[in-house]
């Protein structure tokens, strides 16, 4: 692709995200990597010094996969993305807080925010790669790593489903209070994504807006490989 990516970011569809997020608690993008730049982050993956942390998924019982946590500071594209999402998403994060008659509590800016979390003890960074093979998977969880953490995240697959792999959507499943929990099935193209959130959404009800949590996941991969590109915006302890 030609531009910047940090142009091909703004130049999204935003109010149709917007709309999407506060509707459906998630927002699917069309693809902003192309083939290259998602072949080179997966190859990119055997590069150790790139990373700080290794996690064996089945060793913690998280699925059955592998991922790595970027070392700081993060490679151009993933850090592009944390630092192009993050504005549009602060905008949504305090708009769901004043849904929920609370103050506003994201500054404008990823460093603003980094800076936070940086002085509350949470200063390991947290954007990551993942990959599964056949048979992978991943459990249904929440990615909160200490007291701060940003209402969303978004995440990039860098394989073409079909092609690469088979099986391996994305899930999102929402338990609203005293209600049976809801789930979405969500495939994407390589180098698209879906934005969805952290820990919680506001769903409108017929007094205001209530809290609805949500976990996400990917369903098995039934063939080939998968990797995917998930940036988080809070740091970790
Ligand atoms: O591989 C995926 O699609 C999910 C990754 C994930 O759990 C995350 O980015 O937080
Ligand atoms: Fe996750």
């Amino acid at each position: 692709m030609d531009k910047r990516l940090s142009e091909r970011i703004a130049a999204l569809d935003w109010t149709s995200l917007h709309r999407s997020m506060d509707e459906q608690g998630f927002a699917l993008f069309p693809p902003i990597l192309d083939e290259l730049e998602c072949a080179q982050l997966a190859d990119s993956y055997e590069d150790e010094p790139l990373y700080r942390k290794t996690i064996d998924m089945k060793r913690y019982r998280f699925g059955a996969g592998e991922y790595k946590y970027y070392q700081a500071p993060l490679p151009d594209i993933p850090q592009q993305l944390r630092q192009g999402f993050y504005p549009e998403l602060a905008q949504a994060a305090n708009r769901w807080l004043n849904q929920l008659g609370k103050p506003p509590r994201y500054p404008d800016s990823l460093q603003n925010f980094l800076e936070e979390c940086h002085a509350a003890g949470q200063t390991r960074s947290t954007p990551l790669i993942l990959k599964y093979e056949a048979e992978g998977y991943n459990c249904l969880h929440q990615d909160l790593y200490g007291e701060i953490y940003f209402p969303f995240q978004v995440l990039l697959v860098l394989n073409q489903q079909g092609a690469d792999y088979e099986g391996g959507e994305f899930l999102l499943v929402e338990q609203r209070p005293r209600a049976q929990s809801r789930g979405h099935v969500i495939r994407l193209d390589r180098g698209a994504g879906v934005i969805f959130p952290t820990q919680m959404r506001p769903v409108q009800g017929t007094r205001g807006h209530y809290q609805a949590k949500l976990r996400h996941g990917v369903g098995t991969i039934t063939s080939g490989t998968r990797y995917s590109l998930g940036i988080i915006f809070h740091d970790a302890t």
